[in-house]
């Protein structure tokens, strides 16, 4: 069976790349796979600058092909803020509750028209001996005054998506993988991944 590695260690990301690419019969491994491997640093100023710290990484510690991903809450009226600080946007040490509390604290007094965000994700893939390519994908909406649902991770339940008409969190993971940010960015991975997967089977 064909395999992708990811260097990421949110157990929500690990299960969407998981379901996303089981679809297409490839099977995934984290670096929760690889506890031994330690945190990369994320001293880029771009999402996509952070995917490719990520992914090169863990591509030179194991020698294969890896994809980075590096994914975030940017809200209008906050000026793009949480950004590439969304995993740790309350503190030390990260947890999604207290983020996202932190961004309906912000928005107390914001009115539903301007409470417009946009989830972003960025991909790297980086292959020994090649130039590594990124690619990005987004997903817009806007932050529901309180949360709705318990489906996905981060920031899913206060992420409302007009065009279904629900919170992230109320879709299932099928429906998810169809509008969000993350699949949006893989489906333009779609056409080079296959040759990408066959070189990086060569020794
Ligand atoms: O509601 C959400 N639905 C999503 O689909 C989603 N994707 C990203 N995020 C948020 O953005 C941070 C990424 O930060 P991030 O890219 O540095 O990842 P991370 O630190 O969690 O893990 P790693 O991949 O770096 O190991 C995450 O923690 C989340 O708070 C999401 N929130
Ligand atoms: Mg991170």
């Amino acid at each position: 069976m064909k395999e992708v590695i990811i260097a990421t260690k949110n157990p929500g990301k690990a299960k969407e790349f998981e379901e996303i690419f089981a679809s297409r019969g490839i099977e995934v491994r984290t670096l929760l796979d690889f506890p031994e491997i330690p945190d990369v640093e994320e001293s880029g100023s771009t999402f996509e600058e952070n995917a490719v710290l990520k992914a090169e990484a863990i591509s030179q510690a194991l020698n294969k092909m890896v994809i980075g991903d590096d994914s975030g809450l940017m809200v209008k009226a906050l000026e793009g803020r949480p950004g590439i600080y969304s995993a740790r946007y309350a503190g030390e040490p990260k947890n999604d509750q207290k983020n996202t509390d932190k961004v309906l604290s912000e928005l107390k007094d914001v009115p539903e028209a301007e409470r417009t965000a946009r989830f972003y994700c960025a991909l790297a893939v980086a292959v020994p001996g090649q130039e590594t390519m990124t690619v990005s994908g987004t997903c817009e909406g806007r932050i529901l005054e309180e949360r709705r649902g318990s489906n996905g991770f981060g920031y899913d339940p206060v992420f409302y998506v007009p065009e279904q008409g629900v919170a992230m969190a109320e879709l299932s993971s099928d429906e998810k993988h169809k509008i969000s940010h993350r699949a949006n960015a893989l489906k333009k991975l779609d056409v080079v991944l296959d040759s990408i997967l066959k070189r990086s089977e060569q020794p």
